[in-house]
């Protein structure tokens, strides 16, 4: 996969080389390029921004300098065309499913905008998604591009040791994930449930099963609307 950045804080964007996502462009199963919104601006003072029609605060990000942005950045590889994803607070609520889709995308194009937003001019050219990551405001896209990129990156094939990690995460079966343990077996007095420490496997998964539907019960209900659960799943969310 290969994602291209464009903002006009690249600096932001340095912790896509830690970690996770990190080491997906040292194993080249990713490659992130970076670019900064003004290198396509034409005047002295590199000016991104201007004042929103119809008055109201703050400014707007003008259209021409990502314009030239997007259409150099996407005219790299003939008969080809990236998604071009753009956090906005107004976007579809990012959700793992997005995040699956995404992954299994060649080529994405990420828009961080700042100030009030970009001019709806440019979305409606260039974007093929805009995503939201919460019910909140931040300052900016960039934020919400580390989230989104992390979430794809450890979806593709390689990036987690342990493939399995991707199969019990919360939200893969659309629940919340449950408890988790590790030694030692008794701390501050509280013990690991024993069930985990039986070796009885399917003991331990049914365990796991009802402690993430009781989780989502009470956390997250709406994850359990509209859905069909077996007997065994009736019987947990009825106790
Ligand atoms: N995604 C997302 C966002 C944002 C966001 C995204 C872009 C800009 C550009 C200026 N302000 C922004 C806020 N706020 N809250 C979210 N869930």
């Amino acid at each position: 996969m290969r994602a291209d950045i464009v903002t006009i804080f690249p600096a932001y964007l340095e912790p896509l080389r830690l970690s996770l996502v990190g080491r997906a462009q040292e194993h080249g199963t990713l490659q992130i390029h970076t670019h900064d919104l003004r290198m396509w601006t034409t005047d002295v003072h590199r000016t991104v921004d201007d004042a929103p029609y119809g008055g109201g605060p703050g400014m707007v990000m003008r259209p021409e300098p990502w314009d030239a942005a997007l259409s150099q950045i996407t005219a790299r590889v003939a008969d080809s065309r990236p998604r071009v994803v753009v956090p906005t607070p107004a976007g579809t609520p990012f959700t793992q499913r997005h995040a699956e889709e995404l992954a299994r995308e060649p080529w994405l194009v990420f828009c961080c905008g700042r100030y009030e937003g970009i001019d709806a001019r440019v979305i409606e050219t260039w974007a093929d998604d805009e995503i939201s990551i919460g019910d909140y405001v931040l300052a900016g896209g960039e934020a919400a591009t580390l989230v989104i990129l992390e979430a794809v990156t450890r979806l593709l094939p390689g990036v987690l040791g342990n493939s399995a990690s991707v199969a019990d995460d919360s939200f893969s079966d659309g629940l919340l994930e449950g408890p988790v343990y590790t030694r030692p077996p008794v701390w501050r007095g509280t013990e690991v449930p024993p069930v985990l420490r039986s070796g009885d496997h399917e003991a331990i998964a049914r365990w796991r099963r009802s402690q993430a539907l009781r989780r989502t019960l009470l956390r997250r209900p709406d994850l359990l609307e509209h859905r069909e659960f077996a007997e065994a799943d009736r019987v947990v969310l009825a106790a």
